[in-house]
């Protein structure tokens, strides 16, 4: 095959000479000038081909063709340090090259097109695409009108585009309508929209396998419809995590190109219902009460969560809790072995093996999908009690902007574990510390009142006594450090068998909704706060305080490849400057 592809001839840019060669898998092009000993050669997987085009083309700040008929033009991926963000940052590059006849032309661009079809296999060729008009800054339109559309444009993409008129809209499209034709499905913008896309195509995928999303111990089938992301939200973590910058440009690209990143998902359940899905941040306690409060601000924008976690650090509260945990095995990998997921990340491959491959059948990635479930009665589960600044679960880093390494920088994309974040009671100046941490490289786990476990399937309930929400006097909140103060025990039991503390506290019921209401400040200026938390589900509000959660190793795949390693990427320009032949 590779041999067939193969052409080398002759090219010109501008007035310069050079010597082209498509090999199959890289289109390279290196100047022949007699002068010239350190000969430059620029090559381009042709995996990064975004598109080939008859004469010469511009594409901003309209596209347009001068058709002559001994020229072409290619459109490929170029990258660039990103300054702040952990990834590169990607965009358009584009040579023009001169033929010393069209036959020559017509061969080349034949050539490219033929090696394109032949390497790049999950290129889409049509996308469902969902708008949030209302996300993040407000921008998702413009955003894709201006930027995404004119690159699916070139690249031979056709969209469905759906500007949303409702919360949910997205999610029930994808649950009930045809779906036929599309190769992927993409989202404007932040990870409220990206949950939308999550639980149409999970759900979708269930109900056509006839499988029921309500039973945790259920295998789920993996979703054949890959999603883009291009970020236009608040908090962007899920595209933060997956491409390493938020940029609606190299999300577009990675979308064109094809790119496929398998993604861990925790569905979390009550009393044998499905209750949502979670791929970044299940969180109870600090992260909930953020949320919650940050409801009532929407329209500060991005902003709200600076000021509604400004207001809930102040309000100084804690939770009572029992969380139960089955731990992943350690051999694997660890969540402080100082290790980042980065794109071909072994740990993750090892993980694919292990999830898809290794039942007697294994036949197709998906059908030999139902051997990673481990039962409770295998695993050796670990019960704590105590009092909890915050509870968190994330199937990967969950780096954001604000948290450049996430609240877990070892956790992997695709490794069919979790890591489970425990923060107990501590003092006001501790709790900042841990949080500050989350913003620099220092280690948010090296705290003597944080724990970080690797874990398959975690539940949480409230002590007895505390079954339903409600208020405590804020002295029993006070903060504490050692185990006797705080009052926990940790026990290890087998097959999910318990042992609980008593907890004192006079409670009163509440709704969620109530909970959700409570003025935030009454930690500091009144003598009653809410005894019970919320859950913060991606961005969502759970109805429920007692779940049950379970990761299922790579459940959805993005138009992703993970974060590329600086060192690793060799065609990278610097720093992104006007110099190159860049377009966007
Ligand atoms: C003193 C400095 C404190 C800085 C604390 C930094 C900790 C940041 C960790 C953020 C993890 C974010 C995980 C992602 C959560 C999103 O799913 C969710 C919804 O996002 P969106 O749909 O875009 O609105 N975002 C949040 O819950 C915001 C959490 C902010 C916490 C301060
Ligand atoms: N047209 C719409 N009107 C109101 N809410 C919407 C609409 N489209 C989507 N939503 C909801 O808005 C929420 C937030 O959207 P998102 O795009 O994540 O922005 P942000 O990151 O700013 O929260 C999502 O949970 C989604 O369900
Ligand atoms: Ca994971």
């Amino acid at each position: 095959m590779e041999t067939d592809l193969r052409l080398e001839s002759s090219l010109w840019v501008g007035n310069k000479r050079y010597r082209a060669v498509l090999t199959g898998w890289h289109f390279n092009w290196t100047e022949v000038d007699k002068k010239n000993r350190d000969k430059k050669t620029i090559s381009v997987p042709v995996a990064e081909v975004v598109g080939v085009e008859e004469g010469r083309v511009e594409i901003l700040p309209q596209k347009s063709v001068e058709d002559t008929d001994k020229d072409f033009t290619v459109f490929y991926v170029k990258r660039f340090s990103s300054g702040g963000s952990y990834g590169l940052l990607w965009r358009l590059g584009r040579t023009q090259f001169s033929c010393p006849s069209r036959a020559l032309r017509d061969q080349w661009t034949k050539h490219l097109r033929t090696a394109l079809k032949t390497h790049s296999p999950l290129r889409p060729h049509r996308l469902l695409v969902f708008i949030n008009p209302f996300g993040g800054k407000k921008k998702g339109r413009k955003i894709y009108h201006s930027v995404v559309a004119p690159l699916f444009e070139l690249a031979g993409i056709s969209s469905h585009v759906i500007v949303t008129e409702r919360a949910n809209q997205a999610r029930d499209h994808l649950l009930k309508k045809d779906l036929a034709g599309f190769d992927g499905v993409v989202c404007v913008g932040g990870d409220g929209m990206f949950s939308e896309l999550l639980h149409g195509l999970i759900g979708r995928t269930q109900q056509e396998a006839g499988l029921c999303e309500n039973d945790p111990a259920v295998t789920l089938q993996p979703c054949p419809l890959h999603i883009g992301i291009i970020p236009a939200g608040s908090t962007d973590c899920v595209c933060y995590a997956t491409v390493g910058v938020i940029d609606p440009v190299t999300s577009a690209l990675h979308i064109i190109i094809g790119d496929s990143q398998p993604l861990d998902v925790c569905s979390v359940h009550q009393a044998s219902s499905l209750v949502h899905y979670s791929v970044s941040l299940l969180g109870y306690g600090f992260y909930g009460d953020v949320l919650a409060e940050s409801e009532k601000h929407r329209w500060m924008g991005p902003l709200r969560y600076d000021y509604s976690g400004t207001m809930v650090y102040l309000s100084n509260r804690s939770y009572a809790g029992i969380v139960h945990y089955l731990p992943a095995d350690p051999q694997d990998s660890s969540p402080r072995d100082r290790t980042r997921c980065l794109s071909g990340c072994s740990v993750c491959s090892r993980s694919t093996e292990r999830l898809f491959h290794q039942s007697s059948d294994s036949g197709s990635l998906y059908s030999s999908h139902n051997s990673q479930y481990t039962s409770d009665s295998e695993g050796e589960w670990v019960t704590v009690e105590g009092r909890f600044r915050c509870v968190s679960l994330t199937c990967m880093s969950s780096s954001c902007p604000k948290s450049p390494l996430g609240l877990s920088p070892s956790a992997h994309l695709a490794d069919g574990t979790g890591d489970l974040i425990l923060v107990w009671d501590t003092h006001p100046l501790g709790f900042l510390k841990f949080l500050y941490r989350h913003t620099s490289t220092q280690d948010q786990f090296d705290l003597p009142f944080v724990e970080v476990h690797r874990v398959k399937a975690v539940r949480f309930s409230l002590p007895s006594g505390k079954e339903e929400e409600g208020y405590e006097d804020m002295g029993a909140t006070s903060s504490a450090i050692d185990d006797e103060e705080r009052g926990y025990i940790e026990t290890v039991s087998r097959n999910g068998s318990q042992q609980y503390l008593a907890e004192r506290g006079t409670e009163r019921r509440t709704t969620n909704e109530q909970k959700a209401a409570t003025p935030i400040l009454c930690g500091l200026c009144c003598s009653k706060a809410p005894a019970v938390s919320v859950w913060n589900c991606d961005g969502e509000i759970l109805p429920n305080t007692e779940i049950d959660c379970r990761i299922h190793g790579q459940l959805v795949r993005l138009y992703a490849r993970g974060i590329e390693d600086r060192a690793a990427v060799h065609n990278c320009s610097e720093e992104h400057d006007n110099k190159c032949e860049r377009i966007f």
